[in-house]
């Protein structure tokens, strides 16, 4: 009897095992909550980013945004928003160096609307100056330290965390312009390769790309380690041969020549690369306005531009802006400069797209290309002008040379040929994103693409959700399959005794 007294009392006993249970079930929820809790992505923690792209051109005003808790993972951030400021680049603003800052003013005002304001106080806001204001400082280093005052001035009235304006280098454009395309191409953490970079701006232009050969010039080399991976790249920005400077670099040399032939000061302007029946007065000083050429002393102020719409004789024309004479290193682009053959897939973006894209030409293999531009060259003014009556006109006058510029760039520049021609992508966004620098300038001062690889998480969150549900339903079951067995157990007990 006494032994059988013992088994009715053990500590299985009814109450003791629902009171386990109930404790155990409210432990497996609050364990599942707070996992849910701790691992949710919080979806309106997003940092923001400001950078203000001062083009020779004109400015930019470019918002990135990311979840907070994703920074360092490839192709987390995203362009939220672009403002173009109105009017002319910073560079511009020489003489009268006040209303560069004033400039700003309507699209740093559209920041402070698209960013939440809690958010102000840590967003950065940086400004890069590029081939425009490289040119002034050449010309006027006053003048440039007036204008890049301004501007920071102008920039630290705003409630944003202010970083700095500044001229950057052409090598940081170059390099800051291929971390964006392969971030935003997400490349950066894949073996496979990555995408070069081919920028063309009003004052100049940037090819980078990880080469086969060896960079035999210091000046053209530049070294990354990013996500764990070692990136080699060769880069060079040509200053003076962004799309405006190389016209007025082109004219002006025809201007020479027309010189020379007549020995009188030209009147008129005949230009393969303007459309037939083109016909535009320009000044004198208005081509010979920048440091990227000696000046021309002509007694004439004006003469007349007028166009001849001939594609091949445009491009003879062109080529004469390249020095492919000198070189001292084993192969060279041109003017001296060292570059290793084309290697891999290219983006091709800001002027190389809005060009080639108007054009149509984006898709078309090289001799096609060159025959539309042939055929598009040679088409009358007037009827261009009829085709496009919306479009800007010195946009619209320009599309032919731009085109042949381009073409002749990448062909007797860069040694592009029509077997490796496919290779260049003609591309304006990756996803939201514009394709630029600026993006690459802020993921490296904000360092948000680390030298190594960040840890992974076992699972995805989904993942980690079920698991974690299932597994506690496992429990659970488990849980009550004890239950019910000592249940029975002690049942059988009592009826044995009974
Ligand atoms: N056709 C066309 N041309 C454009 C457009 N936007 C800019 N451009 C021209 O394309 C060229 C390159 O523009 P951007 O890339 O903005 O040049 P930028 O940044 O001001 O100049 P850099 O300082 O040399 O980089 C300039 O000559 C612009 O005038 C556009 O929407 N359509
Ligand atoms: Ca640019």
């Amino acid at each position: 009897m006494d032994e059988q007294g013992v088994k009715v009392k053990n500590p299985w006993h009814r109450p003791v095992v629902i009171f386990l249970a109930a404790v155990i079930i409210v432990g497996i929820i609050i364990m599942v909550a707070i996992s849910v809790v701790q691992n949710k992505p919080l979806h309106q923690k997003y940092k923001y980013g400001i950078v203000l792209d001062a083009g020779s051109s004109h400015t930019s005003v470019f918002i990135y945004e990311w979840p907070a808790e994703k920074e360092n993972n490839t192709g987390m951030v995203r362009q939220k928003h672009t403002c173009n400021v109105q009017g002319k680049g910073i560079s511009s603003y020489s003489a009268n160096p006040q209303g560069a800052g004033a400039s700003l003013q309507l699209c740093m005002e559209e920041a402070k609307q698209k960013i939440p304001a809690h958010r102000h106080p840590e967003t950065p806001v940086y400004l890069g100056a590029t081939a425009g204001m490289r040119l002034l400082r050449m010309e006027n280093e006053e003048a440039s330290d007036k204008v890049l005052d301004s501007v920071a001035h102008s920039l630290k009235s705003y409630p944003f965390s202010y970083q700095g304006a500044r001229i950057i280098s052409g090598q940081e454009e170059g390099a800051f312009g291929w971390i964006t395309v392969n971030y935003l191409s997400k490349n950066l953490r894949k073996p496979t390769g990555t995408l070069g970079a081919l920028d063309l701006g009003g004052a100049s232009t940037q090819i980078t790309f990880v080469p086969q050969q060896n960079i035999e010039s210091y000046d053209n080399s530049i070294d990354f380690r990013l996500y764990g991976n070692d990136y080699h790249l060769y880069t060079h920005s040509f200053l003076c041969y962004g799309q405006d400077q190389a016209l007025k670099l082109s004219m002006g040399k025809k201007l020479e020549s027309t010189l020379k032939a007549d020995e009188t000061d030209p009147t008129e302007l005949r230009d393969p690369c303007f459309h037939p029946g083109y016909n535009f007065t320009r000044t004198v000083p208005n081509v010979f306005n920048t440091p990227c050429m000696k000046e021309m002393k002509l007694a004439n102020e004006t003469f007349f531009h007028v166009g001849l719409g001939n594609w091949s004789q445009c491009q003879q024309s062109i080529r004469k802006v390249f020095n492919t004479i000198n070189c001292p290193y084993s192969r060279c682009s041109f003017n001296g400069v060292f570059q290793p053959s084309v290697y891999g897939d290219f983006g091709a973006f800001s002027a190389f797209f809005f060009v080639m894209d108007f054009l149509n030409l984006t898709s078309d293999n090289l001799a096609t290309t060159k025959q539309k531009l042939a055929a598009y060259c040679s088409t009358p003014w007037k009827k261009i002008v009829e085709n496009h009556p919306n479009i800007k006109e010195k946009y619209l006058s320009e599309y032919c040379f731009s085109a042949t510029y381009i073409l002749t760039l990448l062909e007797d520049g860069y040694k592009f040929t029509s077997n490796n021609w496919k290779d260049i992508r003609f591309i304006k966004k990756i996803g939201d994103s514009d394709a630029g620098w600026t993006l690459g300038y802020m993921l490296n001062l904000t360092n948000m693409i680390p030298a190594e690889a960040p840890d992974t998480s076992l699972m995805p969150y989904g993942g980690y959700v079920t698991f974690m549900f299932l597994f506690s339903l496992l429990i659970l079951v488990l849980l009550l399959l004890v239950y019910f067995y000592f249940r029975r157990s002690t049942r059988t007990a009592q009826k044995d005794i009974i």
